[in-house]
């Protein structure tokens, strides 16, 4: 897809820096990548000549314009880079751990789950993924480079240019600095090892997925590979029907239905690739029921994040699948810890401690999760699992990497190996029949309008404990929890021993107070937002929040279990 003169690399945001949206264009990129040589070298105690870096990107469409203008900002410093072209982000960690390759350090280009004109960063280190501080450090690295004498004199007039800024920097790049690695197989390889290894097939070791059908959704991202070069090798079906009678009529040819949206396409056609989202649920689930497969799994863009769909049809994302991999972690590891995010259920943690495990209900953010899950073994607290209800999950065991693909394989191991137990193919009905969920739930997002966002945020949120702790009128029945970790999560009595909750808190990125409700009784989930409506009509100003969003009604947001 052709670029319009940088217009389409607006608005990138560089991961790990929460709530500080970048405006990076391939200028930008290229002085990521001086930076980024410059922070490696010091930290190795080497010289940039001798740092060997990968780059791989989703098919996002800047993403070819900012791999180059990256590319070219580490060779401009001596350093060699291997570009992988598409690629998942676990992947690219990966590349600085497979024997043979082992990079330095390797960069994803991708905005994750989000539309195809949104870009960021990921970088790593076979110490795994950046952190704030480093991120930190990294842009002043680059800004200090920007305003360098010899930075190259075309920079400031191709700043809106960012193509033409792109070919100026390759002219002065060292192509032979820059190798074109194709990694993927060498990856895929990798995955087939680790579910080989986990089934152990007594009787055909090499095809442990012979007999299943499994379909893969990629919704046009990265995550296609998983069907042709992991799961089909391994014997699987991933195409679904097989009777000639059922194949569906698309566009005047005769085709099978199963796995689809397979091939990298940066303008995500069908839908957006993010397993919290409705559309993409409702395909995989559909690519399921029509192909009668035994499981689907549906990744976001770089497959960091996974869902799956049950052979039945059901989708185990969110709390569903952060139970299934409970489940799955617990069976290997009893009594670990599993930290989440903040908006899981109550009935999840239930679930957690009715197989032995810990709970820790920590913030939303990924980075956040496995950063506590790494604190507390570091404590000596053995914690195994760290997973968000988005569908990033990370493992102790898989280098707390958060990984997508390997919470997919994990489960695609449970199924054949409960299979051979005589168990039957189903994840759903006989793992998760424990998981108690709620009647109903419900999200919303409320703006803050001011510029002071931030501390007008704090300010409501300080009221809303307040008004909560007081116990004002409509708060009757309601406690605060005892443990929160952002915002305000509260207890509440919904009758006939029925407990609903409801959190208040601070958006990670954006200028909004979000709201999550869930109940246990029809109708709850309109009860608690009433009440919550009232707060904000006693103790909001309105030129602060824009709250109206809770006055439309609750069943615009409201998802009826
Ligand atoms: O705080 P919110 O606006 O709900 O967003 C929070 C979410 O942002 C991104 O999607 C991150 O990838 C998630 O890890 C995080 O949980």
């Amino acid at each position: 897809m052709p670029l319009q003169n940088g217009s389409d690399v607006r608005g990138v945001a560089v991961e790990g820096v929460p709530g500080e949206k970048q405006t990076l264009n391939a200028t930008v990129a290229y002085f990521m990548g001086c930076g980024l040589a410059e922070q490696l070298a010091k930290r190795a105690g080497v010289s940039t000549q001798s740092l060997r870096v990968s780059i791989g990107r989703d098919p996002r469409i800047s993403g070819p314009l900012l791999a180059a203008a990256l590319a070219a900002g580490l060779t401009s410093k001596g350093v060699s880079v291997a570009r992988f072209g598409y690629a998942t982000t676990p992947a690219m960690f990966m590349s600085t751990i497979i024997e043979g390759y082992q990079y330095d350090a390797a960069v994803m280009i991708t905005a994750s789950h989000l539309p195809y004109n949104r870009n960021g960063f990921k970088f790593f280190t076979k110490e795994g993924g950046y952190e704030k501080k480093d991120i930190t450090e990294l842009l002043a690295l680059a800004a200090e480079e920007h305003t360098a004498e010899d930075a190259p004199n075309t920079a400031a007039d191709a700043r809106y240019r960012d193509d033409a800024f792109v070919l100026s920097c390759a002219l002065h790049s060292e192509p032979g600095l820059i190798e074109q690695v194709d990694f993927m197989p060498v990856y895929a390889a990798h995955l087939r090892e680790i579910i080989k290894k986990g089934v152990d097939h007594p009787d055909h070791p090499d095809q442990p997925l012979k007999g299943f059908k499994i379909v893969v959704d990629a919704g046009n991202g990265s995550g296609g590979f998983l069907a042709s070069d992991v799961l089909a090798p391994l014997g699987a079906d991933t195409s679904g029907r097989q009777q000639p009678n059922q194949l569906e009529c698309s566009q005047g040819t005769y085709q099978r239905k199963g796995s689809q949206f397979l091939d990298p396409d940066g303008w995500f056609p069908n839908h957006v690739p993010n397993p919290e989202d409705k559309a993409a649920m409702i395909a995989g689930v559909k690519a399921v029921n029509t192909s009668r497969a035994d499981l689907g799994i549906v990744v976001d863009t770089d497959v960091d994040r996974s869902a799956v769909v049950a052979g039945n049809g059901t989708p185990i994302n969110s709390n569903r699948y952060i139970a299934l991999m409970s489940y799955i972690t617990l069976r290997k590891y009893s009594g670990t810890t599993i930290v989440t995010d903040s908006v899981t259920s109550n009935g999840l943690t239930e679930f957690i401690e009715g197989l032995g495990g810990k709970h820790f209900r920590y913030r939303r953010g990924y980075k956040n999760v496995i950063g506590k899950g790494v604190e507390l073994n570091g404590q000596g607290v053995p914690t195994e699992l760290m997973m968000e209800t988005s569908g990033h999950g990370a493992m102790k065991e898989n280098y707390y990497l958060d990984d997508g693909t390997y919470s997919a394989s994990q489960i695609v191991i449970v199924m054949v190996k409960r299979h051979l137990e005589g168990l039957g193919k189903d994840i759903y009905g006989s793992l998760l029949a424990d998981l108690k969920e709620p009647v109903e739930s419900s999200e919303f997002r409320l703006k803050l309008k001011g510029s002071d966002f931030k501390e007008d945020g704090q300010k409501i949120l300080a009221s809303f404990h307040d008004w909560v702790q007081n116990g004002a009128s409509g708060a009757e029945g309601w406690i605060l929890e005892k443990e929160n970790h952002e915002g305000w999560r509260v207890s509440i009595d919904e009758g006939e021993g029925k407990r609903g909750w409801c959190l208040l808190r601070a958006s990670l990125h954006d200028p909004l107070l979000v709201l999550n409700a869930e109940s246990d009784v029809r109708g709850g989930s309109c009860e608690i937002v009433r009440q919550v409506v009232r707060f904000f009509e006693e103790n909001a100003d309105e030129s602060t929040v824009d709250s109206s969003k809770l006055y439309q009604g609750c069943s615009l947001e409201m998802v009826r279990h």
